[in-house]
């Protein structure tokens, strides 16, 4: 429901604030919740938090989903493309993340939406992994204006959700760290009103 996805969505956000102010990343959190034998995202009681992570959490250009993601495989010592046998259809995983996962990186590394979408079974064409992403905030177009992280996962078949609601304190957060430009500060209000700013 929209209240539990609001509660998992302020612990990222809390998560968020921890991260060191940068101009050229967003500040996001991120926290993984097992709603274990629901089928659903629904109010069961059985709901426990498996990972957490939050952007430069681990060493390098790190994302608050990468660091979630490699921390849970950590705790289990398997690689990070065996996720499936923690992440099965029955643990019913969800990841919250304050910032839609990016599709695309300015540095070149591996986006989270791939990341995410590698949990599953073979490659991410099997059961089990995340089985949905719930995220609270849209990318601003200030790095890339075409991550298609939400085709992305749309062909991939795992659920996705932009709860409203905390999206102008989650920005705030996210963008602590930019200096504030007349083009930065077009590109994001054109994507908030969901343009392509002209180049
Ligand atoms: N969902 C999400 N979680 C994060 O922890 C994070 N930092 C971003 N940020 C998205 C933004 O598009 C990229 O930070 C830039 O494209 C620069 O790319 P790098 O981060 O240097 O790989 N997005
Ligand atoms: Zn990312």
């Amino acid at each position: 429901t929209k209240e539990t996805h609001l509660k998992y969505l302020s612990e990222a956000l809390a998560l968020a604030r921890l991260s060191p102010p940068q101009p050229t990343n967003f500040r996001v959190g991120c926290v993984i919740v097992s709603f274990a034998d629901t089928d659903s995202d629904s109010d069961s009681d059985s709901r426990t938090t498996l990972s957490t992570g939050y952007t430069l959490e681990l060493p390098g250009n790190t994302h608050a989903e990468q660091c979630a993601l490699t921390k849970l495989a950590q705790q289990h010592q398997i690689a990070e493309d065996q996720l499936y046998q923690v992440l099965t259809p029955q643990v019913n995983a969800v990841l919250y993340t304050t910032l839609e996962p990016c599709g695309k990186r300015l540095s070149g590394n591996l986006p989270c939406v791939e990341r995410i979408i590698a949990t599953r079974r073979i490659g991410g064409t099997g059961g089990g992994g995340v089985r949905k992403v719930v995220f609270g905030a849209k990318e601003p177009g200030t790095f890339v204006t075409d991550s298609k992280s939400l085709q992305r996962l749309n062909q991939a078949g795992v659920e996705w959700e932009f709860v409203q609601g905390l999206d102008e304190e989650i920005l705030r957060v996210a963008m602590e760290g930019h200096v504030r430009t007349e083009k930065v500060d077009k590109a994001e209000e054109a994507t908030r009103l969901g343009q392509q700013p002209d180049e």
